[in-house]
């Protein structure tokens, strides 16, 4: 990652807001950065779809992050929906098995079928264990045995299996993951905090720096960026500091 746009193009920005009001106006402060925005399902809920899809009008590159996980006919009917907005990823809970994630990918296919000549592909990814997941917590709360390191490379096979693009963990799992399930298996990583940042709700985190050289492939950023005065000089003093890695 030599370049300042290419080093850009790698980061998520998560539009954690409750009106598409509140998220144009950040759009607006990191107009020209041409990076990926996630949106999820607090924007999602509150401004539709239609919000999504003028994104993509306007020449985002999208991460729609809803974290599907129902029985595979529904999950199915739902990528079909979201692969019509022309997202360029969106994501499914790896915990719903192998055939969910397979039916995921049917709806991507279904939706396809119908669509333009020349219409991208989304990128699906399993969401593994969320970031927020500890340790302790996976054990005596979730009640699953074993370490989060183990449970998330087991989904990360799994969504392999199935044949999704790669999957969402947080960047302490991400050599581990590409060597079990290889390098092109697509990272995305939050639980990204810049040095010194509030830790918040998040558990298992590195700095975009550290994320990067890791190897992954997208960071996720929320609240560093969002929550700050000045999101536009957070996001160029991350981009600053991964460029060259
Ligand atoms: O799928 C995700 O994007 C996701 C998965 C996960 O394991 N952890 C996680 O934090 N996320 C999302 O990444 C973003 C992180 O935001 P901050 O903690 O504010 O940087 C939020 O929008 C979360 O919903």
């Amino acid at each position: 990652m030599n370049s300042r746009l290419q080093a850009a193009g790698r980061i998520m920005v998560a539009l954690d807001y409750s009106t598409a009001k509140d998220a144009e106006l950040l759009l607006q402060q990191l107009g020209g950065i041409p990076c990926y925005v996630k949106v999820g399902m607090q924007l999602f809920y509150a401004a539709g779809p239609g919000f999504v899809a003028g994104l993509k009008e306007r020449g985002y590159k999208v991460f729609l992050d809803l974290k599907m996980h129902d029985i595979p006919n529904t999950v199915k009917g739902g990528s079909e929906s979201i692969t019509k907005l022309g997202v360029d990823i969106f994501n499914v809970h790896a915990a719903g098995g192998k055939q969910m994630m397979e039916a995921a990918l049917e709806g991507v296919d279904k939706a396809l079928t119908g669509s333009p000549a020349g219409t991208a592909r989304p990128i699906v990814i399993g969401v593994t264990q969320l970031t927020s997941t500890s340790n302790k917590m996976l054990n005596e709360e979730i009640g699953i045995e074993g370490s989060v390191e183990n449970a998330v490379l087991r989904y990360a096979r799994l969504a392999k299996e199935a044949g999704l693009g790669g999957v969402v963990a947080s960047p302490l799992e991400v050599t581990k993951i590409k060597a079990a399930c290889g390098e092109a298996f697509v990272t995305v990583t939050p639980g990204i905090r810049p040095a010194g940042a509030d830790l918040g709700d998040q558990s298992r985190v590195m700095t975009p720096e550290e994320a990067f050289a890791q190897g992954t492939d997208f960071v996720v950023i929320g609240r560093p960026i969002t929550a700050s005065a000045d999101p536009r000089a957070v996001l160029e003093a991350v981009i600053d500091s991964v460029v060259g890695q």
